[in-house]
């Protein structure tokens, strides 16, 4: 058993939206698939994986250094002979061979793509769900069968009055989620005031609304948008602060009691760990966003679950960011608390599988074999063209 080949395409996700740091004009993704020579019903196992939105692809990386340290290790050091697969972790250390610790950047974006398309491999050699594999094997067989979302978006964009923000935000109640999620901080406080009450006039309940700063404030304007929004009770307050800020975080605990949420920009377990010692975060009420895709892959994902437990974190306060399959699996399979949904942006990539409905915020995964890509035609059409290709 044996990864014969793996490819790596990078695809524009460009859209005219802007956050209150960047606009998408440009962005991309890597999108990575891994071909074994294991056969299932006829045809090559391929194992697919993609990068969030946020940090273009990788593709320079991969074919640079990464993806010759896999097809040139013995192919027999990466087998897990136990299961009869293909080992994971294995492969992981082999990516990550004549790496020095720290300088978690770009790189923990390439590796943890390439990652997750071997979990999805993984899952289709067993012949299970991601999701359900990852229960069988880490949780005693106990998966959820469905994982609460929210929709994200409510982003800026060019002649996008309060109707526009409105009637989207009505859509993602009419599709059945309960929370939505909006940018802030990208004008004045008072028109984003403006804002934040027009959605909560669709929502009606601040408990349905979470803003996202995106990592745009400093201490000063992050304390002054939190006395003044403080009175709507929203459901969390976002990356308000540079994500390695961990000093400004935890002074903000010091001015905002309710939940607030950050980790989607940090990369590592020691970045998580980091977080957890000097951000000033609560266990009670917060909550951490770090995610599989730009953080190393889920062999990482693991390890930073895990610091979690030894400082006295519940696995349900992670609610990944990216709005993806691969952080949905983990989501059910591992025990998270959610996961982002992007209804409208990002597409193909964001969303879940055909004909899968989000009923009272929650949805279900496919039972199909591995992530469940297979499942939101849109995406596989993408995929297949470059494993099959
Ligand atoms: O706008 C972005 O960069 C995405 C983001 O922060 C989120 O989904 O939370
Ligand atoms: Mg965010």
């Amino acid at each position: 058993m044996r990864i014969v080949d793996i490819r790596e395409k990078t695809v524009s996700i460009a859209s005219p939206i802007a956050n209150a740091y960047i606009d998408f004009s440009k962005m991309t993704c890597s999108l990575v698939a891994v071909i074994t020579d294991v056969i299932r019903d006829g045809k090559p196992v391929i194992g697919y994986g993609f990068n969030s939105n946020g940090r273009y692809g990788q593709g320079a990386l991969m074919r640079d250094r990464f993806l010759a340290r896999i097809t040139e290790a013995d192919p027999d050091t990466l087998v897990d002979h136990e299961n009869n697969n293909l080992d994971p972790f294995a492969i992981w250390k082999a990516l990550m061979t004549n790496e020095k610790p720290g300088g978690h950047g770009e790189r923990s974006v390439a590796v943890g793509t390439i990652d997750m398309a071997v979990w999805d491999a993984v899952a289709k050699i067993e012949g299970k769900p991601l999701y359900r594999l990852l229960a069988d094997r880490y949780r005693n067989g106990v998966a959820d069968d469905k994982v609460w979302v929210y929709a994200a978006g409510g982003y800026y964009y060019p002649g996008k009055d309060q109707s526009k923000l409105k009637a989207e935000m009505q859509s993602y109640l009419d599709r059945g989620y309960d929370v939505v999620k909006m940018k802030i901080g990208a004008v004045p406080l008072d028109e984003d005031i403006r804002r934040i009450e027009a959605v909560l006039e669709v929502v009606g309940d601040g408990r349905r609304l979470a803003v996202d700063a995106n990592g745009r404030f400093d201490l000063q304007t992050g304390i002054a948008y939190a006395e003044a929004i403080k009175k709507y009770n929203l459901f969390w307050y976002e990356e308000i602060g540079d994500p390695l800020d961990y000093a400004l975080q935890a002074e903000l605990a010091n001015h905002y009691e309710l939940p607030m949420a950050t980790g989607e920009n940090l990369f590592s377990h020691q970045d998580a760990r980091n977080l957890l010692r000097h951000g000033g975060m609560r266990p009670d009420r917060d909550f951490l966003q770090f995610d599989c895709a730009l953080s190393y892959g889920l062999v990482e994902y693991m390890r930073t679950l895990k610091v979690m437990d030894e400082m006295g974190w519940s696995s349900r306060r992670v609610v990944p960011h990216g709005g993806h399959q691969m952080s949905l699996n983990i989501a059910a399979g591992l025990h998270l608390g959610g996961n982002e949904s992007y209804p409208d942006v990002f597409q193909p990539f964001g969303g879940f599988a055909d004909g899968i409905k989000v009923e009272n915020g929650y949805v279900g995964l496919p039972d199909i074999p591995g992530v469940g890509f297979e499942a939101k035609s849109a995406l596989y059409a993408v995929m297949r063209e470059l494993g099959e290709g």
